[in-house]
């Protein structure tokens, strides 16, 4: 027989959710057959467009939503039918704050504490958090950063065995994004199991053992982030820009050498399908000919972004 602690932290599996929107009763499926694993001690990370079914799929994991179908389990409980035994062992940071807004920042830590068996210390949280400066300031007086910050600080008091951060670091200044990552780690280096939802490509890949790209509500992809960037078969060479480049001279410049360019984001540009001295010269001449400093060229390291990219596509989501 398994051992419960060789056991998945976090087990997803073949979930669907569907919600009938609106007046016309249409059928939003928000997530469509998604199965994934958490082991124990490991930072898992959720990417996907906006509406790609992240949040739908952790307020399930949370036992906030029922799935349609399919089963989940979180520290080998039903969060469906076990939600309280569930809660008692597990830290949500909800990205609303999940605050009163006219209570104090130490109340309400004291508060919460009150209702955990081993609370940590509301001083200690203060302090790690950044929150000294504010203990007296009321919950809607604080800037979006230091409400996430008390979220954070309020989703660990209870010294949870697995945390589930939705976008942990959305609005915070860089300072902030710092401390909560460092705090990330030593809650891995702890044991913890962290759970948590992003938009920065360069969070997950600092941050992650484990990765799973959604889109449409499925899996279209998952790995650490080291096998998801080295998935690569052809060459490319990706270049930073002080100025915008002119991608039509260039890809006139690199013409019948076999390779596409594109640009990736503002000022960060793509050459794909080849990389060889040739073309890493031909890219810098022409640019040289356009007066545009390459501020960085790298040849064949596709960031997870490159990767995110290729998986969910470019186009806007609504
Ligand atoms: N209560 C609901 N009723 C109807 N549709 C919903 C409901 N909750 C979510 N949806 C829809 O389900 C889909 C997935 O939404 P979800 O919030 O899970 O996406 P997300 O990946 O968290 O997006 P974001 O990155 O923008 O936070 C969206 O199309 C959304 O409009």
């Amino acid at each position: 027989m398994q051992k419960t602690s060789d056991a998945p932290a976090l087990v997803v599996e073949a979930v669907t959710k569907t919600f009938s929107s609106g007046r016309s009763g249409a059928v939003v499926t928000a997530v469509d057959g998604l199965s994934f694993c958490a082991q124990r001690g490991e930072v898992l990370a959720l990417l996907g467009p906006n509406g790609a079914g992240k949040t739908t799929t952790i307020d399930m994991c949370e036992g906030f939503t029922r799935p349609s179908s399919g089963r989940i389990r979180v520290l080998g409980l039903d969060p469906s039918t076990q939600p309280e035994a569930l809660r008692a062992r597990i830290g949500i940071m909800l990205q609303g704050g999940g605050s009163y807004s006219g209570i104090r920042v130490r109340e309400m830590l004291e508060l919460t504490a009150r209702y955990n068996v081993d609370p940590l210390d509301p001083d200690w949280l203060i302090d790690l958090l950044g929150l000294r400066g504010v203990e007296r300031t009321t919950y809607r007086r604080l800037s979006g950063g230091q409400q996430q910050r008390l979220s954070l600080a309020l989703a660990l008091i209870g010294r949870p065995e697995l945390v589930f951060l939705d976008e942990p670091t959305a609005g915070m200044d860089a300072q902030s994004r710092i401390a909560v990552w460092e705090i990330i780690g030593a809650l891995k280096r702890d044991g913890v199991t962290v759970v948590l939802t992003t938009h920065l490509m360069d969070e997950a890949e600092a941050l992650a053992d484990h990765v799973v790209i959604v889109d449409h509500g499925r899996v279209v992809g998952q790995g650490s982030p080291a096998e998801l960037t080295a998935r690569e078969e052809v060459p490319s060479v990706s270049i930073l820009t002080d100025r915008e480049l002119d991608l039509v001279a260039l890809g006139r410049a690199l013409e019948g050498r076999g390779v596409d360019t594109h640009k990736a984001r503002p000022l960060r540009y793509r050459v794909s399908g080849g990389a060889d001295p040739g073309i890493v010269a031909s890219i810098a001449a022409e640019a040289q000919r356009q007066g545009v400093l390459l501020r960085e060229l790298s040849v064949t390291h596709r960031t997870l972004e490159d990767v995110f990219l290729d998986m969910t596509g470019r186009e806007l989501r609504s």
